[in-house]
C-alpha cells in the first residue's frame, strides 16, 4: 500500500512571510509553478490515484486540483476537510514571522512555531479573524472552532481523520493523494515516522514536493521517499526552517 502526501505549492503569505493558519490565501505564481511541477513528477514516476483528500483552504485544493489536471485525474473523487487544515496560528495570522521573531525573541517564536504544545496567542472571539465567521466553518461546534493550535492541538484532529477515513480506504485497495499544510502533515508524519515530541521542532516540510510512504498489510511504514531532486529537497526544507530569520 502506498500514499503520496503532498504541501501546498508556496502561497502568497510564504512568500510574503506571513503566518498564515487558516488565512485562506491563493497561491503565488510559484505556487502555481510547483504544483504543475508536482503533478508532472507524479506523472512521469507512474503514479496514478482513484482517491484524494484535501483541506477547506485553496492553497491546498488548488494544488491538488493542478495535479490531478496535469495527471488527467479530475474523475476521481476529492473529499475535503477541515480536519486537514493547517495548524490555526491565532492572533499571529496576518503578522510577518521575521518582524514578530526581532519583536519577541527569536526562542519565542520558534516556541510558537515547532513546540509540541505551546499554542500561538489565542484569537479574541470578536476577532474578524475568529473562524467562526465563516460559512465554510459553519459544521463546527463552538468547541471544534480553533482560537489557536499547538501541534498537539492539530494531531487531535487530524489523526482521527488519518485513521477513521483515510486508513480504512487505503486497506480497501484505494490509491489516495492528500493535499494538505506544513503542519497538518507534520502532525502525520509525527505519527507515521513516530518522532518524539522533543525531536518533533527540527521537522520541516517543502513546499509542493510529493512525499511518498509504502506500508505493509499491517500499515506498518515499509518506505519513506520524496519524488524528486533530494539536494533541492533538503535545501527547501532549510529554508522553511529559517523564515523567521529573514
Ligand atoms: O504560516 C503557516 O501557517 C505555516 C505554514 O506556512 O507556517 P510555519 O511553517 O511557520 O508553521
Amino acid at each position: 500500500m502506498k500514499i503520496v502526501l503532498v504541501r501546498h505549492g508556496e502561497s502568497k503569505w510564504n512568500l510574503a512571510n506571513k503566518f498564515t493558519g487558516w488565512t485562506d490565501v491563493d497561491l503565488s505564481k510559484q505556487g502555481y509553478q510547483e504544483a504543475k511541477e508536482a503533478g508532472e513528477l507524479l506523472k512521469k514516476e507512474g503514479f496514478s490515484f482513484d482517491l484524494a483528500y484535501t483541506s477547506y483552504l485553496k492553497r491546498a485544493t488548488k494544488t491538488l486540483n493542478i495535479i490531478l489536471d496535469i495527471m488527467d485525474l479530475h474523475w476521481i473523487p476529492v473529499n475535503k476537510s477541515w480536519k486537514l487544515n493547517e495548524r490555526h496560528y491565532g492572533a499571529l495570522q496576518g503578522l510577518n514571522k521575521a518582524e514578530t521573531a526581532k519583536k519577541e525573541g527569536a526562542e519565542q517564536v520558534h516556541i510558537w512555531r515547532r513546540s509540541f504544545d505551546t499554542p500561538p496567542p489565542a484569537l479574541d472571539q470578536a476577532d474578524q479573524r475568529y473562524p467562526g465567521n465563516e460559512a465554510k466553518y459553519a459544521e463546527l461546534s463552538e468547541k471544534q472552532l480553533p482560537r489557536a493550535e499547538s501541534l498537539k492541538m492539530t494531531i487531535e484532529r487530524v489523526m482521527p481523520y488519518w485513521e477513521n477515513e483515510i486508513v480504512p480506504q487505503m486497506k480497501k485497495g484505494k490509491k489516495i493523494i492528500v493535499a494538505a499544510h506544513g503542519n497538518s502533515l507534520r502532525a502525520l508524519v509525527k505519527h507515521l515516522d513516530g518522532i518524539s515530541d522533543s525531536d518533533i521542532p527540527s521537522l520541516n516540510i517543502p513546499t509542493g514536493k510529493p512525499l511518498v510512504y509504502e506500508f505493509d498489510q499491517a500499515m506498518e511504514v515499509k518506505a519513506k521517499y520524496y519524488l524528486g531532486d533530494q539536494e533541492e529537497i533538503k535545501k527547501e526544507m532549510a529554508k522553511v526552517k529559517n523564515q523567521a530569520k529573514k
